[in-house]
């Protein structure tokens, strides 16, 4: 940790002392939002704890804005509570959301800095809001600059920077006030991958450094992937899964998941899915889910031992929260009880098994 960041480490180590530690900082209970007939929120509930970063995902329309909006005091819900570091804030009284809503910092799609600004003044910005003197204001956007590793930058106008290099003024910016929370709402759209990748590196160094609890709303299990802890699935106002990622990942129950994961996790290839039969064939293709440590090989040696002969098609091994997530496409003898018994093996050893279709094994 350089000296910049342990100063501002110590800091929110001295909040959090004040503070109550192990209360969550985020508890949602039953919200519900509704615009005319449409649910936007449906009775949502959610705790999320200090340095978590949980990712809640969902398609278009699926009520992810309304949330963020019910979680920063823009928008209150018209029944449930939301409280933020244990206080209930949909119900207060603009004034009395003021300084509550310092505790959360926020990150744009679009960046949302004043192009009439420095990139220093920009990251002042909000403590000139609060009345801080220039010189601190001035010292802890230096500090904050150089956290995000754009120290030579102060001066700059965001119209001279790149898109990453204005998202991470951005996070300097939230950081600010040193909030408990981060809402980040798309922050990473628009950006190319490998300046997503950086911009969500930078967030996972500020999470565990600062103890920086982090909401990221997004339609991309790969944000999702990458640095959440735990991930929520918002579907039409409801969260319909929730879990630790690598589990969601290996063992994803709601359709709305599945259908997210499926640009990131293997698919059975077109040539091979084409000639897939409901029931003719000598082979059945299964595709075979299986997640942590130690579980594939010994899974794969003893397929061989009792299910006899297989081939293996297709599939993969990532890691997610440093734990092996699989899937596997194989072809196993389609005669009964032999699929009956492969099925049965794979599913007691913990696997999650879909027998796709049939192929012949000349195919
Ligand atoms: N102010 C509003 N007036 C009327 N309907 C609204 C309003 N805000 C949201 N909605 C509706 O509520 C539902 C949820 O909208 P919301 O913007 O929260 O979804 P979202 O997941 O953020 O979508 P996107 O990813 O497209 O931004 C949608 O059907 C939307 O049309």
């Amino acid at each position: 940790m350089n000296q910049h960041v342990r100063a501002l480490a110590s800091a929110d180590t001295a909040t959090e002392t004040a503070g109550q530690v192990s209360s969550p900082v985020v508890r949602l209970v039953d919200v519900k939002r509704h615009f005319g007939p449409t649910a936007a929120l449906d009775g949502v509930s959610l705790t999320v704890g200090k340095g978590e970063i949980i990712g809640i995902i969902g398609r278009s329309g699926a009520g992810k804005s309304t949330l963020i909006r019910c979680l920063n005091g823009l928008e209150r819900p018209d029944s449930g509570e939301v409280h933020i570091e244990g206080r209930e804030i949909g119900r207060l009284g603009e004034k009395q959301l003021q300084p509550l809503r310092r505790r959360t910092g926020m990150i744009f799609q679009h960046f949302n800095l004043l192009s009439a600004k420095t990139v220093e003044e920009n990251v002042a910005l909000p403590l000139k809001i609060e009345g801080v003197a220039r010189p601190e204001r001035m010292r802890r956007a230096a500090e904050l600059l150089e956290l995000v590793g754009l120290a030579g930058k102060a001066k700059a106008y965001p119209a001279s920077l790149s898109g990453g290099q204005k998202q991470r003024v951005g996070i300097a910016r939230a950081l600010a006030a040193r909030p408990a929370l981060l809402l980040s709402d798309e922050a990473t759209s628009a950006l190319d991958p490998e300046t997503t990748r950086s911009i969500l590196v930078l967030l996972r160094d500020i999470n565990r450094q600062l103890g920086l609890t982090i909401i990221l709303i997004t339609h991309e299990m790969e944000v999702v992937r990458s640095i959440a802890d735990r991930v929520a699935v918002i579907d039409a106002g409801r969260i319909v899964e929730e879990g630790e990622v690598w589990k969601v990942f290996a063992d994803p129950q709601a359709e709305v998941t599945k259908s997210l994961l499926q640009g990131i996790r293997p698919q059975l290839p077109a040539e091979i899915a084409e000639k897939l039969s409901p029931n003719l064939g000598s082979e059945a293709v299964l595709r075979v889910d299986v997640a942590g440590e130690g579980a594939l090989g010994p899974l794969l040696a003893d397929l061989g031992g009792q299910a006899g002969s297989f081939r293996f098609i297709h599939g993969g091994i990532e890691r997610v929260q440093g734990r092996p997530v699989g899937t596997l496409f194989l072809a196993v003898p389609a005669g009964e009880p032999d699929l009956s018994q492969t099925v049965k093996f794979l599913t007691g050893r913990g696997a999650r098994v879909e027998v796709l279709g049939h192929v012949f094994d000349n195919d």
